[in-house]
């Protein structure tokens, strides 16, 4: 910071500020030589990492402690790296997160993950047939991201087996931004969506979410298929993220997790990734439950005065009763 080479920012006259009393890890002098990475994937205690371009394999180091890294984690690196087989690096320290995109086991489960850091967007795949739709899910994720601070994007997929109209009707008083794809077309809309930016992929399970990912990735090679009804087997095993470069960004995809618990999300929250029904939300009562029947509650009006879609409410309701906790929040 000596050379003044660039123009102070604010990040500088917070170290400054604090410089004396409580010096912050960020300037260490242990961990000077460490070097920045990128976590691309995790894997039994083992963080495959970019630095610079050269993948590179990094324990935690002991000094972390018990503190998660998940990919998307900006870190910094010290030890071998070369990159080259057999070599380990260190984690030294983790950057502070921009966003944390979590999830809990199931709704009333109180023991929270994170499972990316630092993503910008929540990719929510769904197929318009084969599965059918599933707003249920759509709603689900629509909250996570709220909760996380992730724009949403909704990707319609098999487009070719049925048309996007009636799913759109359903979110059409929401600000969702979306684009409809067909495995046989190309996926400009959606590349175009994904160019510089950070994206978390998440779909239910058949939706051809690796499908999507092969297309924009080929390197990739994410399995495809269905199940073999007699094995049981054909499918990706894997549980974890991993994060892949995409036309200056990143697209994580989410292999095993196929839905956000939202035990950890505040019933608020949850009325909050339902943007079109928060003006009727807002003339409830305080602490309404927005149960049926509640009294005074505005769910109710709006749905007796035609100007709430019975189907949304219901969803809304529906997610705010699975998480209420059965012994766990005593
Ligand atoms: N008709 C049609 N089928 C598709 C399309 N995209 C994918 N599929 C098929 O749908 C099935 C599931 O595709 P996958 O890409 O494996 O789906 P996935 O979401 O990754 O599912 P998991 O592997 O369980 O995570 C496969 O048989 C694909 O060939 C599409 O645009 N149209
Ligand atoms: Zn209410």
């Amino acid at each position: 910071m000596s050379g003044g080479r660039r123009p102070l920012d604010e990040d500088d006259v917070r170290v400054r500020a604090r410089g004396g009393s409580r010096p912050r890890t960020r300037i260490r002098p242990k961990h000077e030589d460490a070097r920045e990475g990128f976590v691309t994937a995790v894997d039994r205690g083992r963080y495959r990492c970019l630095v610079e371009d050269r993948p590179v394999v990094a324990m935690k180091a002991r000094e972390l402690g018990r503190g998660s890294i998940v990919v998307g984690d900006r870190v910094a690196l010290v030890g071998d790296l070369s990159g080259r087989p057999d070599t380990l690096a260190r984690v030294v320290r983790v950057e502070e997160r921009r966003s944390v995109l979590r999830r809990t086991a199931d709704d009333t489960d109180p023991v929270e993950r994170v499972i990316v850091a630092n993503a910008d967007q929540l990719v929510i795949v769904a197929a318009l047939a084969d599965p059918d739709p599933q707003p249920r899910f759509i709603d689900r994720c629509l909250v996570a991201a709220v909760d996380a601070g992730l724009d949403p994007l909704l990707c319609l997929t098999k487009a070719d087996l049925a048309g996007p109209d009636d799913l759109l009707r359903t979110y059409a008083g929401l600000d969702v931004p979306h684009v409809v794809t067909r495995r046989d077309q190309g996926l400009d809309a959606l590349s175009a969506r994904l160019a510089g930016r950070t994206s978390v992929l998440i779909g239910s399970s058949g939706v051809g979410k690796s499908t999507l990912v092969n297309l924009l990735v080929p390197a990739a090679a994410r399995a495809v298929g269905d199940v073999n009804p007699v094995t049981g087997r054909g499918r990706h095993t894997s549980t974890s993220a991993v994060a892949l470069p995409f036309e200056g960004g990143w697209i994580i995809d989410t292999p095993g997790v196929r839905s956000f618990g939202l035990a950890h999300i505040s019933p608020d929250d949850v009325v909050a990734g339902f943007a079109d029904l928060a003006e009727a939300v807002a003339a409830c009562p305080p602490g309404c439950p927005h149960t049926a029947g509640a009294p005074g509650c505005g769910l109710d009006a709006g749905v007796a005065d035609g100007v709430l879609a019975p189907d949304r409410v219901a969803s809304l309701r529906r997610l705010l009763s699975s998480r209420e906790p059965g012994d766990d929040r005593a």
